[in-house]
């Protein structure tokens, strides 16, 4: 019998593993419903058709019924939150939980007001598959505090977030991500470690909403190993960037060789690249 998923990844290294889930992408192109903020409804959905997958935005309430239930994964973002969009997120969310749809979350500033930290808890309450967010994001759900923020960017580095995520993904049942510099990855017991990716990804809006929607992508063809498959999502857009910075001259000409990476990425570099390690 052919080994899937873990067992895969642990009998020859993690490169494999990504790209086979790359290489699923793009032969299944799943569906992924994107519920996102204004700020990032571009480039999410070019992240998403470069890798292979059919981005839709999708978000009002009323097409919820006969639209969630035809999609590969849903993908909820609260970036540019406001009452009115909050039930369908809600309602799309669990709807996809009933269905046992894979979903993912992105609590974009959860802690940046009452307002936003708690629509993210009811979020959460409704069982995301992953949740991903940057290391401030994720110490605000998980200590479930407003507090002082820069908003959408992180005041805190990802190592910081590692009890946080795992207090998290033990309260919540879904898989935690956090990104920065390395990438922590943890179901509350195991914890691995992205090291892909370049600094200047910070410097272009919408990047983490992107990784979001891409783990979403990765999830959707392999929804029984949702740790591996985020995993693999944040190595490969980490790789994508470490390739468009190759010939970038500054963030803006990086956003357009990231995406023309991430659609051409071939075995020979995702094997070389990939850079994903367990913690101890
Ligand atoms: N210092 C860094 N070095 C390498 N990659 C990074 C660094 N900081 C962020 N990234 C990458 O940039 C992407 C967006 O992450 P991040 O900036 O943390 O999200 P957000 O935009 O939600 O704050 C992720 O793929 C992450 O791995
Ligand atoms: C700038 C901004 N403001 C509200 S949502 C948003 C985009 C945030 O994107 P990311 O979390 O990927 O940096
Ligand atoms: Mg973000």
């Amino acid at each position: 019998m052919e080994p899937t998923g873990k067992d895969k990844k642990e009998q020859s290294g993690w490169g494999p593993t990504v790209w086979a889930n790359l290489t699923a992408v793009r032969d299944k192109s799943p569906l992924i419903q994107c519920i996102t903020n204004f700020v990032s409804m571009d480039l999410v959905a070019n992240t998403l058709l470069s890798a292979g997958a059919s981005p839709a935005m999708l978000h009002s309430v009323e097409e919820i019924p006969d639209f969630t239930p035809q999609v590969g994964a849903l993908y909820v973002n609260v970036g540019t939150l406001s009452a009115d969009w909050l039930p369908a997120m809600k309602t799309a969310a669990r709807l996809a939980s009933q269905l046992g749809k894979p979903w993912v979350l992105d609590p974009v500033a959860a802690g940046a007001s009452g307002f936003r930290l708690k629509a993210c808890l009811e979020l959460v309450a409704l069982r995301p598959t992953v949740i991903r967010g940057n290391a401030s994001e994720i110490i605000a759900l998980s200590d479930a505090s407003v507090g002082p923020t820069k908003g959408v960017d992180s005041s805190h580095e990802s190592m910081d977030a590692m009890e946080a995520a795992k207090c998290l993904a033990e309260a919540s049942g879904s898989i935690v991500a956090v990104s920065g510099a390395v990438d922590i990855i943890t179901d509350g017991k195991t914890v691995v470690g992205v090291h892909n990716g370049v600094p200047m990804l910070q410097r272009i809006t919408a990047t983490g909403c992107s990784v979001t929607a891409l783990i979403a992508a990765f999830v959707a063809v392999d929804p029984l190993h949702a740790l591996e498959a985020t995993a693999s999502a944040l190595s490969i857009f980490g790789i994508a960037g470490e390739m468009g910075m190759d010939i970038a001259k500054g963030p803006a000409s990086l956003r357009i060789h990231m995406i023309d990476s991430l659609y051409s990425l071939d075995q020979a570099v995702v094997l070389s690249r990939v850079n994903i390690a367990g913690f101890s």
